[in-house]
């Protein structure tokens, strides 16, 4: 997640492997399509995505900027609020009340139990007749907007009320399955906490299965004999595996017994929002609807002449998911044990293999990355609510590809939504002193939730950012901070930029997988190593 230093979130980068300069036409098309009916309002921005040796692809100044001027603007494509937040927050404009909940309660409009919160009894009986639980969360599930005019939005990005009201019953259906595997998940935490007490035995099965002879060799139209570092591996060897893996978690639907924690569940939500929007998008399409923003407009029209469909045009933002598994490999590699039974030091690096051939159980017990399971306990509750809402009102499709598709690139490429939304830190340094926030504290901003910009996800990140970011509504503005020249690369920060050196690479590797090779890191480093050198 971009700025927003959420804990708990792996985020992805190019591992050195990995960094392979691609030519994406069409993202170039986006901002460059003369038939793209928006390509009148790309031409506002003074920017253009071009390929730059170890960052992939970046915004660059295509003339002179001056300082405070707006480079781009972005509207969201998927969002979720916070789950502390959801009843203080609009659900289309991001306006945040800490002390009252907002004032449009909207229900899902003509399901039975959907009518307003006064008849949820009557409408409980209601659904009981028509074959649902009385305890349904879908009396009593709905969004909550600061006006008719941000609900009518919404309905409307979503491609009219039947959509709309699928996608409430979609999150209905999470928070009945949440409930509902509440005692199961208590009662399966009892039984891991047991797990916990031989921890060492569950590493060596994972350890064994990993450097296992046998299970390579069945394996072995996939990959080499050789012993290898994880980085030696190719992105195609990784994907194949990755999708046997997910091939047999589907199959067998395992970690169903896990909640995903509060983090992944919000995550769900975004990726549920993405899922119903881009469906919206791509269904026939009541044509008298307004289109909110040109951006939405952008994508409506590409999906309508299949230039573009709006799941297609996300998927052009980077995906880490191979990226995640090659972290994980290089953490087991490093933890594996030596003959002593010690992990091992760095310098001793273990060569590994990955297991082609690994049962169920064997995946269910290696415990071999945290943040697999993660990914495959979100999968699950997703899946299972789906089943559940699918049944109420027609949805697309949902399988492990395409969550996949969406988890890998919203959890990396998602923007942090903060009140006071602008952001302190970069404001501080801007020429916009008009702001009213301007002088605010910043630790008393509030994360209230996070969305996707998929126009915006090629700013680059530098610690010494020449572009600002900051949030008007669901507007994303970026203002130059300084003058740019044409040519010149565009940066924003992710996230503080006040740490020392050391802290700003560590968090950025742990959150964002990528060694940062900004002009500051570079120089402060050769500072520090210089003063390293002259003690001696
Ligand atoms: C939000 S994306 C930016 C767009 C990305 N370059 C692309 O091609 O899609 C963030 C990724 O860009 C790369 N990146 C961004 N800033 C970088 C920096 N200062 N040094 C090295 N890599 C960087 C990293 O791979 C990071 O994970």
């Amino acid at each position: 997640m971009l700025s927003s230093d959420r804990q708990g979130l792996q985020l992805f980068g190019h591992s050195p492997s990995a960094q392979k300069v691609l030519t994406h036409a069409v993202d170039e098309n986006i901002f460059r399509n003369e038939s793209n009916p928006a390509a009148q309002n790309d031409d506002r921005f003074p920017l253009a995505i071009r390929h730059v040796v170890g960052r992939g692809r970046g915004f660059f100044a295509t003339r002179d900027i001056q300082a405070g001027e707006t480079v781009f603007q972005a509207v969201p494509l998927a969002w979720a609020i916070s789950e502390d937040w959801m009843k203080n927050t609009c659900w289309w404009c991001f306006a945040y009340d800490a002390r009252r909940s907002q004032p449009v309660k909207a229900m899902s409009a003509d399901s039975p139990c959907s009518l307003s919160a006064k008849t949820v009894t009557t409408c409980n009986k209601q659904v009981s007749a028509n074959g649902c639980s009385r305890q349904t969360s879908f009396a009593r599930y709905k969004g909550v907007f600061c006006s008719d005019q941000c609900h009518q939005a919404a309905i409307t990005a979503h491609g009219g009320q039947e959509h709309w009201d699928n996608y409430l019953a979609l999150l209905g259906a999470m928070e009945d399955e949440i409930q509902l595997h509440g005692s199961k998940v208590a009662r399966s935490n009892k039984a891991s906490a047991k797990l916990e007490t031989s921890t060492s035995t569950l590493l060596d099965v994972s350890q064994s299965a990993l450097l296992s002879e046998d299970d390579n060799k069945q394996g072995g139209g996939h990959c080499s004999e050789a012993d290898f570092d994880p980085d030696d591996l190719t992105d195609e060897q990784l994907e194949a595996w990755i999708a046997t893996v997910w091939d047999t978690i589907a199959e067998h639907d395992l970690f169903s017994d896990r909640l995903p924690d509060s983090s992944q569940r919000e995550l769900v939500r975004l990726i549920t929002n993405q899922l119903c929007l881009s469906d919206a998008l791509t269904a026939d399409r009541d044509n008298d609807l307004p289109i909110a923003d040109w951006q939405t407009e952008m994508v409506a029209r590409c999906a309508a002449t299949r230039d573009i469909a709006p799941f297609e045009a996300l998927c052009r933002v980077k995906s880490n998911e191979t990226e995640v598994l090659r972290a994980s490999l290089h953490q087991m590699q490093l933890a594996v044990p030596n003959s002593d039974g010690c992990a091992s030091a760095p310098a001793t690096i273990a060569p590994i293999r990955l297991p082609w051939n690994l049962s169920p159980a064997q995946l269910v017990e290696s415990q071999w990355s945290s943040s697999f399971q993660d990914a495959a306990s979100s999968y699950s509750l997703l899946a299972r609510a789906w089943e559940r809402a699918a049944k109420l009102g027609s949805l697309g499709v949902l399988n492990h590809t395409r969550f996949r598709n969406v988890y890998y690139r919203e959890k990396a490429n998602s923007f942090g939504i903060w009140d006071p939304p602008s952001d302190m830190l970069h404001l501080a340094q801007s020429t916009d002193c008009s702001s009213p926030t301007v002088g605010a504290d910043y630790d008393e901003r509030e994360w209230i939730g996070f969305s996707i910009y998929p126009t915006a996800v090629y700013f680059n990140h530098s610690c010494a950012p020449n572009v600002a970011k900051t949030r008007r509504n669901r507007v994303m503005n970026f203002v130059s901070n300084q003058s740019i020249q044409s040519g010149d690369e565009l940066f924003i920060s992710y996230g503080s930029t006040t740490d020392s050196v050391s802290e700003r690479r560590d968090r950025l590797r742990d959150h964002f997988f990528f060694e940062c090779a900004c002009d500051r890191c570079i120089a402060e480093s050769s500072i520090q190593v210089c003063n390293a050198n002259s003690l001696f």
